[in-house]
């Protein structure tokens, strides 16, 4: 039976039409169609190219940015990044951006941003491709119905070389989820709250291929911070099928084909969903029905209960490893049993990342804070995920809401998701953070992150500790 016979996967249907060779015995080789590169995990691979006296094969579809080591301060130089380290990953970026002729989105270029934030944005991330970044979170791309994933350096090196990838083939995974949420509750929650239930390692070896009512509802904006945490969850890459609200997210794009190309490329795209019948290697059902508000209170994404909920007891956990885990993570975050977490405050509130960074994250968070003042003493940053966003924020008077209410209001880039441009948090300061990652020491040596939406980040942010975001919709909370 041919393969074109049977019922396919979109992920089936993607890898099919990319697949350059595939011999028994042999790593399948996959072609690439789009590369996006950033300064922190391309200079070994420029460099590897230089020494094999090799040019970038098509540098057409590769853009690079620099996103990582940037600061965010409004009218940023070079004079301001953070250490030597972050000069040279800056400065190296561009010269190899020169000599291979690549284009760059520098510091100071108005399309700048977070990688994940510019790809969709500007329409270089298009249905039914393959892209590739050197960064774990490359997932977010598969929004779009796109086989996106995060490579390694030597594998950036390989596709700038031959524009192809030498990659396993992924089993597949169907993550049904089903549900309404109530107003202040979003995508970010929907993530958490699956990671918490299926665990951090649930999609390993795995694309999963979310699906269901509650994925379908969600704007193409919330199906990327969807996409973008099913890394947190183990997987290899994260997708929802293309329907009209995609088409219409793409449509316009600067780097989007246009006119007749547009429809006929769109016509493709609606064949893209996985056909009936189509059979996954794994298959999960969510009911995401009255779905609270979800925060972090570990060390890792799947630590996470309801806003309204409480710290957990480890002393109640049977199995010795696990309980040893939750007594290690609740003593780095300074956390007790039993605490209610509406209880805890917090010093500063991150509200940025690939995550969480686009125009209707800001829309929510700044709906959240309108006409009213962060608490005393505690900090809080907005840092759009690219100077379009920003700009836009700014047109649509988002940026006023957010001063107003004493927010720092940034240039682009990662930020303080990561801690390595000079956004940190200090030992002991703890943060509700609408990043990806809560790690020990993610946002800073000592520093305890807690994993949030940008309601909650908002509403937390006037409240001066955690608050649910769905009471904020219509009543004063102090
Ligand atoms: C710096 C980069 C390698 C890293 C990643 O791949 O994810 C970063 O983006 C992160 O989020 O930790
Ligand atoms: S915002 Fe954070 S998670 Fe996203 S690419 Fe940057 S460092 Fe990685």
């Amino acid at each position: 039976m041919k393969s074109s016979d049977r019922p396919r996967t979109m992920f089936d249907k993607i890898w099919d039409t990319h697949l350059v060779r595939d011999v028994p015995g042999e790593i399948p080789m996959l072609y690439i169609d789009r590369h996006l590169t950033h300064e922190a995990t391309s200079p070994q691979a420029f460099a590897g190219l230089r020494v094999r006296e090799l040019p970038v094969h098509r540098p057409e579809t590769v853009v690079a940015v620099v996103d990582h080591n940037v600061p965010t301060l409004p009218g940023r130089r070079l004079m301001d990044v953070v250490d030597q380290p972050s000069v040279l990953c800056i400065e190296t970026m561009a010269e190899n951006a020169r000599d291979f002729g690549v284009t760059l989105l520098d510091m100071d270029h108005e399309d700048q941003g977070i990688v994940h934030v510019i790809g969709p944005e500007l329409g270089l991330s298009l249905p039914g491709t393959t892209l590739v970044c050197g960064d774990s979170h490359t997932s977010t791309h598969g929004a779009l119905g796109i086989f996106a994933i995060g490579i390694g350096t030597s594998e950036v090196e390989h596709v700038l070389a031959t524009q192809c990838l030498l990659q396993h083939k992924p089993r597949t995974m169907n993550i049904r989820i089903e549900g309404r949420l109530a107003d202040g509750v979003s995508a970010k929650d929907i993530a958490l709250a699956l990671i918490g239930r299926l665990g951090t390692d649930a999609g390993t070896n795995h694309v999963i291929e979310f699906t269901g009512s509650a994925v379908e509802a969600l704007s193409i904006e919330g199906r990327m911070t969807l996409c973008n945490m099913a890394i947190e969850a183990g997987a290899r890459a994260g997708m929802v099928a293309p329907d009209e609200h995609t088409i219409e997210y793409v449509r316009g794009r600067r780097f989007a084909p246009a006119g007749e190309l547009f429809e006929r490329a769109a016509a493709q795209w609606r064949e893209l969903a996985a056909d009936p019948g189509a059979v996954y290697d794994v298959v999960h059902r969510l009911d995401l029905a009255d779905l609270a508000p979800q925060v972090t209170w570990g060390t890792n994404p799947g630590m996470v209960t309801g806003v309204t909920g409480t710290v957990p007891d480890p002393e109640v956990i049977r199995d010795p490893e696990a309980r040893a885990g939750v007594r290690q993570a609740l003593e780095y975050m300074g956390l007790t049993a039993g605490q209610r977490i509406q209880d805890i405050p917090v010093d500063t509130v991150f509200i940025g990342s690939c995550t969480n960074s686009r125009l209707e994250d800001l829309r929510t968070a700044a709906g959240q804070v309108k006409g009213r003042r962060v608490a005393d003493g505690l900090r809080a940053i907005v840092v759009p995920g690219s100077m379009n966003v920003r700009r836009q924020a700014e047109d649509e008077g988002l940026a006023d809401i957010f001063r107003d209410a004493g927010f720092e209001w940034r240039a682009a880039g990662c930020s303080m998701c990561i801690a390595m441009n000079g956004d940190r948090l200090s030992a002991g300061e703890r943060c509700a953070s609408t990043s990806n990652r809560n790690f020990e020491g993610r946002q800073g040596r000592g520093g305890r992150t807690h994993l949030v939406s940008p309601a909650t980040a908002a509403a937390t942010a006037v409240a001066g500790h955690f608050a649910d975001a769905r009471q904020l919709w219509w009543k004063e909370i102090r």
